[in-house]
């Protein structure tokens, strides 16, 4: 793996039934400091791609590294060091229903960070002020809408300042203000701290406004990478049909 790269997987292949491979010979190198969005359809194992480089899943075979570990060589203490560099936000985005918003956020910063509480505290109220949930300071995550659960779940992800954060499926069910909030709010913090983002999607419109490079899931592979205009030169027809039918998202066709 090249020293610039953060995620490096190999010939990974997953099957959670014999002969049914859900990721197989898949290949995928990741720039550091990058923005990188994998678009796929529905089922074609986006979150199973996702929590393969998390190590929660481990491949039949092949080889991931991230963050310049072997990751399914590591040892529990390690696994544990290499979580503290990531940030994750889940479709499910699980938030203590017995912490108020900003507990969990502190909460968060207490385990996975050596930032002081004055530093802590401060971070909380810019970050929920960037997602216009400054109100919702003092909520339990149960007392907030789907959305605004989702968008504390990507404060969270990102509050800690990660190497690597691994979005899935960011503006799922959010309406339209909102999607254009979250992906304005993760560009400016990933700017800002250098994380090195991982987004999946089923939807072209949000991944490429999330990332201008994009890697396409299909049957287990990535079969392109790289910005609109580049996936297009690949004159590949599957992809070409996908990136340029009107509707939005492959589940549409
Ligand atoms: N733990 C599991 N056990 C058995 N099958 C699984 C498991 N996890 C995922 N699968 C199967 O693997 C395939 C890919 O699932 P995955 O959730 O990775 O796809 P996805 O692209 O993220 O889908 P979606 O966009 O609908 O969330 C699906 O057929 C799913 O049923």
């Amino acid at each position: 793996m090249q020293a610039s790269n953060i995620v490096s997987l190999h010939d990974i292949q997953v099957a959670f039934i014999k002969n049914k491979p859900v990721l197989q010979n898949l290949n995928l190198e990741i720039e550091k400091g990058t923005s990188l969005t994998i678009l796929g359809p529905g089922g074609s194992g986006k979150s199973t791609l996702l929590k393969v480089i998390l190590g929660i899943i481990k491949p039949q075979s092949g080889s991931v590294n991230v963050l310049n570990k072997e990751v399914n060589r590591l040892k529990d203490a390690q696994r544990a060091d290499l979580f503290k560099k990531m940030g994750m936000a889940f479709q499910q985005g699980a938030l203590f229903d017995f912490m108020t918003v900003r507990e969990n956020l502190l909460f968060a910063m207490e385990n996975m960070t050596a930032f002081s509480k004055e530093d802590r505290e401060k971070k909380v109220l810019s970050f929920l002020d960037q997602v216009l949930l400054s109100h919702s300071l003092d909520k339990i995550p149960s007392e907030l809408s789907g959305g605004m659960r989702r968008r504390v779940g990507f404060i969270r992800a990102l509050i800690t300042n990660p190497e690597l954060a691994l979005l899935d499926e960011p503006t799922a069910g959010l309406d339209p203000v909102t999607t254009t909030i979250v992906i304005d709010m993760i560009h400016k913090i990933g700017e800002s701290v250098g994380t090195t983002m991982v987004s999946v999607t089923s939807n072209i419109d949000v991944a490429f406004r999330f990332s201008k490079n994009v890697a396409i899931l299909k049957d287990g592979k990535i079969i392109g990478k790289g910005t609109k205009e580049d996936l297009l030169n690949l004159n590949d027809p599957w992809i070409t049909k996908f990136l340029t039918i009107r509707h939005n998202s492959f589940e549409d066709v």
